[in-house]
């Protein structure tokens, strides 16, 4: 496995994923702007739930270029699977705490984004009387695409990336609080293999704000190009 730092970021390959899109009109002014995929909340705690009939609507009217992703948290396997095939999911975010076999099983089916809070890269949980087995389920590394996030999601924290370069996964994705104020500098210090942002892309929550969300995915591809500049030998 390669370090975060030396690890290779081309310019075309960062995946740029806005999330929390609740209508057709974000939707396609998301892919419009550039990204890669949309995110889309069925985790009934969120603020920016989207309904099951708008996010079809979504998935038929983005076509194949753009990637639809359904984030889910701490919610069964059945309801997962229902939602993803009646919204056409492309591929699944979970977050919370769920098994090996769920992960595994659902990747039968989807490819798998498996959210991850720092504590959890660092392979224990450090809070107070939390559980130190180890969090990223080894036996299926190969299955999933990680994605590193705040321990409140869609809280629009950012990360401390400094303290994260020795130990960030190569080709994880990275969100918490990203914007286009600081996506470059997230890119600089992980190369990340994509990024993920909701909060400081809104003009209200499940609203985008249209120049926030141009100015995210401009500000992302720059970084990368450059990232990908600076990994080329002299
Ligand atoms: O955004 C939410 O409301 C949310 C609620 C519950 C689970 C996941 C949620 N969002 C998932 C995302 O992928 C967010 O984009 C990610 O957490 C980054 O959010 P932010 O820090 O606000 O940019």
């Amino acid at each position: 496995m390669t370090s975060a730092s030396s690890s290779f970021t081309s310019p075309s390959s960062l995946r740029v994923k806005i999330c929390g899109t609740t209508s057709l009109h974000d939707a396609l002014l998301s892919a419009d702007a550039g990204a890669d995929a949309v995110g889309l909340i069925f985790a009934p705690v969120s603020k920016r739930l989207v309904q099951a009939k708008v996010a079809r609507e979504i998935s038929l009217a983005l076509g194949p270029a753009v990637g639809r992703v359904g984030v889910f948290m701490n919610q069964g396997l059945d309801e997962v699977l229902r939602m993803a095939e009646a919204s056409r999911l492309s591929a699944v975010q979970i977050h919370g705490e769920v098994s090996s076999l769920y992960l595994g099983t659902l990747a039968c089916y989807y490819p798998v984004l498996r959210v991850l809070r720092p504590a959890e890269l660092a392979g224990r949980d450090t809070s107070p009387g939390g559980d130190q087995t180890p969090k990223i389920e080894s036996g299926l590394r190969h299955v999933q695409t990680l994605m590193l996030d705040a321990p409140s999601p869609g809280s629009g924290q950012p990360l401390d990336w400094e303290s994260l370069r020795a130990s960030f996964p190569p080709g994880a994705w990275l969100a918490g609080g990203l914007g286009p104020d600081n996506v470059a500098r997230a890119i600089g210090a992980l190369r990340p293999g994509g990024v993920d942002a909701v909060s400081h892309l809104e003009s209200s929550p499940g609203v985008k704000n249209p120049d926030r969300v141009r100015a995210f995915v401009h500000e992302a591809r720059k970084a990368a190009l450059l990232a990908s500049a600076e990994s080329y030998p002299q």
